[in-house]
C-alpha cells in the first residue's frame, strides 16, 4: 500500500496571510457528548480549537456547558436537543463533526439524522464513533450532500461494513466503501491508519501503542475538522491531519509510556508552526 509522505505536512500547513481574520479559517460544529461521555466532547473540540479553526461551536447537552466553557473558553455551546438551534448551527458551519461521545439514545439518532440530511454540498461532514454505530445499527444509507468523511476504528468499521476484523484488508475495505458510498473518504484507524478515497489507498507510517487510550480518536476527529476548516476538503488535507496526530504522539512516546490525548492537543500549535515553515 502507498505510504503517506511526510512532505504532505509542509504542503498542507501553510503560513497565515497577515491580513487574515477568524472568518478565513472556517466554522466548525462539533456535535458530541452525552451524560457519560463528556470528555470526548472536550477533547474533540479542544483539538479543533488548537489546530486553528476560526470558530468552534459545540452542540451538546446543557449539563456539559460549564465544563466546556471552563476548559475551552474559545468554543461556543448550543443544546443539540433544541432542533431549531441545531438546524441553524448546521446551516452556519463549514465543517460538521458528529459522533464522539454521543451515545446511541433516540435523541442521538435524531441528531445524526439531522447532520446527514441538513448538510449541503459546500460543507464537510465527519462521522465518527457513535454516529457510525448508529448508522450501522439503523441500517441507514450512508448519504449526505456534504463531503463525507468516516473515521471508524476497526470495531466500528466492522459494524458499518459487515467485515470482521480478520477480513479487513485494503481490497475488501475499498470494495465495502464503494458499496456504502463511492464518494466518501474513509480513515480506518488502526496501527498505521489507512485512508481510502476514490481510487487511492494510502497508509501512515506513524503511530504507536502508547496512543491506545480513550479519547485519542476523538482528538483526531477534532484535528481533521480543524484542518478542513482552514485548508479545505481533500485527500491531502485529511492525510496531513492524520499524520500530524500520530507524528506528535510518536514524539511524545519517546519519553512517555502512555500518550495522553490532551498532551497531543497541547502540542498542536507548536508542530503546526514548525511544518508551516518552508525551508
Ligand atoms: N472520555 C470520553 O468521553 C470517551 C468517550 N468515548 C466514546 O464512547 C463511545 C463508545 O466508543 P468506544 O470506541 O469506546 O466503544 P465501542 O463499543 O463503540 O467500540 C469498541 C468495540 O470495538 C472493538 N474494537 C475492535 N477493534 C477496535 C479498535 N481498534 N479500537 C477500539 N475498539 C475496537 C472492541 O473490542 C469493542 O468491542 C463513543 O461515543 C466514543 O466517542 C471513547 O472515545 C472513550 C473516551
Ligand atoms: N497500537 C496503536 N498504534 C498506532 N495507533 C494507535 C494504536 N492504538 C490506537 N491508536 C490510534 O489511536 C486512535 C484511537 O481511536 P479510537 O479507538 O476511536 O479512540 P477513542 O474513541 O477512545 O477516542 C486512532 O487514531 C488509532 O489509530
Ligand atoms: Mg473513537
Amino acid at each position: 500500500m502507498e505510504k503517506i509522505n511526510k512532505s504532505v505536512l509542509n504542503q498542507v500547513i501553510t503560513p497565515r496571510n497577515p491580513e487574515s481574520y477568524k472568518g478565513n479559517y472556517g466554522k466548525v460544529l462539533i456535535i458530541s457528548g452525552s451524560t457519560h461521555f463528556g470528555g470526548a466532547t472536550i477533547l474533540c473540540s479542544s483539538a479543533a480549537v488548537n489546530t486553528g479553526s476560526g470558530l468552534v461551536t459545540v452542540a451538546t447537552i446543557p449539563e456539559k456547558f460549564t465544563a466546556i466553557n471552563v476548559k475551552i473558553p474559545e468554543a461556543m455551546t448550543i443544546d443539540y436537543q433544541n432542533k431549531k438551534a441545531l438546524t441553524e448551527a448546521i446551516k452556519n458551519s463549514d465543517v460538521i463533526a458528529v459522533g464522539p461521545g454521543l451515545g446511541t439514545s433516540s435523541i442521538a439518532k435524531g441528531v445524526v439524522k439531522a447532520a446527514l440530511t441538513q448538510t449541503n454540498n459546500k460543507q464537510t461532514l465527519i462521522l465518527d464513533a457513535s454516529a457510525i454505530t448508529i448508522i450501522a445499527q439503523e441500517n441507514w444509507p450512508l448519504e449526505s450532500k456534504a463531503n463525507l468523511i468516516l473515521t471508524p476504528h476497526q470495531g466500528e468499521w466492522q459494524r458499518l461494513s459487515g467485515l470482521d476484523i480478520a477480513e479487513q484488508n485494503p481490497k475488501s475495505n475499498a470494495q465495502s466503501l464503494q458499496q456504502l458510498n463511492p464518494e466518501a473518504l474513509l480513515v480506518l484507524k488502526k496501527h498505521h491508519s489507512e485512508v481510502y478515497y476514490h481510487e487511492t489507498t494510502a497508509q501512515i507510517e506513524a503511530g504507536n501503542p502508547g496512543m491506545a487510550t480513550g479519547g485519542m480518536g476523538d482528538t483526531l476527529t477534532g484535528i481533521i475538522a480543524g484542518f478542513i476548516a482552514q485548508f479545505g476538503f481533500s485527500f491531502q488535507t485529511v492525510s496531513a491531519g492524520l499524520l500530524l496526530h500520530s507524528t506528535i504522539a510518536d514524539k511524545l512516546n519517546k519519553d512517555n509510556y502512555v500518550v495522553l490525548p490532551s498532551k497531543v492537543i497541547e502540542k498542536l500549535p507548536k508542530y503546526m508552526a514548525k511544518y508551516s515553515y518552508k525551508d
